[in-house]
């Protein structure tokens, strides 16, 4: 139905859509997810042209959009979009707001206008609110009827631009139930959502993006539970991470402790999770003293805020050096028997020219 190929866009030179190929087919709900700022809002603005695309092209049903003699108005409607923050007309009733369309775009007849409107109303559960205004209603329902209104112009895909992200906590369920109805019903549709729970059980297919490519895509069972890709990763298990580079035997210790105690202060770690990450950290730099003057030793702690697990990654490259198991390391090494202690697993491997030791820390 929509296919998108090479499709970029920049704001005053910035790129915020790099290079997008994707499709959507009918009856699909492609979920699209990633961090904030990626250009994931942007691509679905693109896609019904309230942003103008830099370069690429969009086809639907064949059809370039992006061609100078396009009805822009008319692939609006067949894309209709509904918004976080509703855009619901202020001056008219709910009942008004969902006529006002057909009656002025499509030509309806203002009885049968009506009757499909308060079908409609039915549907998102809010017909008895036909006759009050927008302000009169709480967000989850000014979005309902955001819901309705788009659905009002007949549209073949509806693209939805956070929806829930503007409403109460307590009011996100009505909407998204909504969503999932129309989802069980055959709507074709693309959501921008940071409501990863929704994506996963709502979608056939997500598109994760990042720095404004779809970075991975995949069913969601993929995406969520087996995401291939390190950025997606880190995205799904919510990995806060923090890295030094140790390169002489010198380095400030007092420093980097300083960092990682500020480290899980922001990730609101338990006292004793820190500690016991600052005594792993102490007792493997021990180990590697005696390499310190030779190699560059990178640092890294990778936090899940899902899974709760704490990693901790040490790589250097040059020779091939295992400070855990090495000629230097006498057998009742006193660092070696507390990391064992700290930890839930070790592991060392050698990869690409690279030293590679792994940490898992007791929870
Ligand atoms: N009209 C515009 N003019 C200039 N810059 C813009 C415009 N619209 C978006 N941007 C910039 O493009 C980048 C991507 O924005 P976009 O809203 O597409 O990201 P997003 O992935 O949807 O983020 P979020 O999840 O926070 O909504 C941001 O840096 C944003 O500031």
């Amino acid at each position: 139905m929509i296919k998108v190929e090479h499709l970029s866009k920049q704001f005053d030179g910035v790129a915020v859509l790099k290079d997008v190929t994707t499709e959507i087919k009918t009856g699909e709900v492609v979920s699209i997810i990633g961090p904030s700022g990626t250009g994931k809002s942007t691509f679905l603005r693109c896609l019904n042209l309230l942003e103008t695309p830099s370069g690429g092209s969009i086809l639907i049903d064949g059809v370039d959009i992006l061609d100078k003699k396009t009805d822009v108005a008319g692939i609006r409607q067949k894309m209709n979009m509904v918004f976080q923050s509703f855009n619901l007309f202020s001056h008219l009733s709910v009942l008004d707001n969902l006529t006002i369309g057909p009656v002025r775009l499509k030509g309806t007849n203002k009885a049968a206008a009506r009757q499909k409107a308060m079908d409609l109303l039915r549907l998102v559960g809010l017909a008895e609110k036909a006759g009050n205004f927008p302000d009169e209603l709480s967000g989850g329902q000014k979005q309902r009827v955001a819901i309705a209104r788009c659905l009002a112009m007949e549209p073949q895909i509806i693209l939805f631009d956070e929806p829930t992200s503007a409403l109460d906590p307590t009011m996100v369920s009505e909407v998204l139930s909504v969503i999932r109805r129309l989802a069980r019903e055959g709507m074709t549709m693309a959501i921008v959502t940071h409501e990863m729970d929704f994506a996963r059980d709502v979608s056939n297919r997500v598109l994760y993006m990042d720095e404004g490519i779809i970075y991975e895509e995949g069913p969601p069972e993929q995406i969520f539970e087996n995401p291939q890709r390190e950025k997606t990763r880190a995205f799904i298990h919510r990995i806060r991470s923090y890295s030094c580079r140790i390169a002489s035997p010198d380095y400030d210790l007092y420093a980097m402790n300083a960092e990682i105690e500020a480290f899980c202060e922001k990730q609101i770690l338990p006292k004793k999770t820190r500690d016991s990450l600052l005594l792993l950290i102490e007792e493997l730099l021990q180990l590697y003293t005696p390499y310190l003057s030779g190699i560059t030793l990178d640092l890294s702690i990778a936090y899940s805020e899902k899974s709760g697990r704490l990693e901790v990654v040490s790589e250097s490259a040059g020779e091939k050096i295992n400070p855990l198991a090495g000629e230097r390391l006498a057998d009742d090494d006193f660092s070696l028997a507390i990391i064992r202690n700290l930890t839930e697993s070790m592991d060392y491997q050698w990869q690409g020219g690279k030293n590679r030791l792994q940490f898992a820390l007791k929870k």
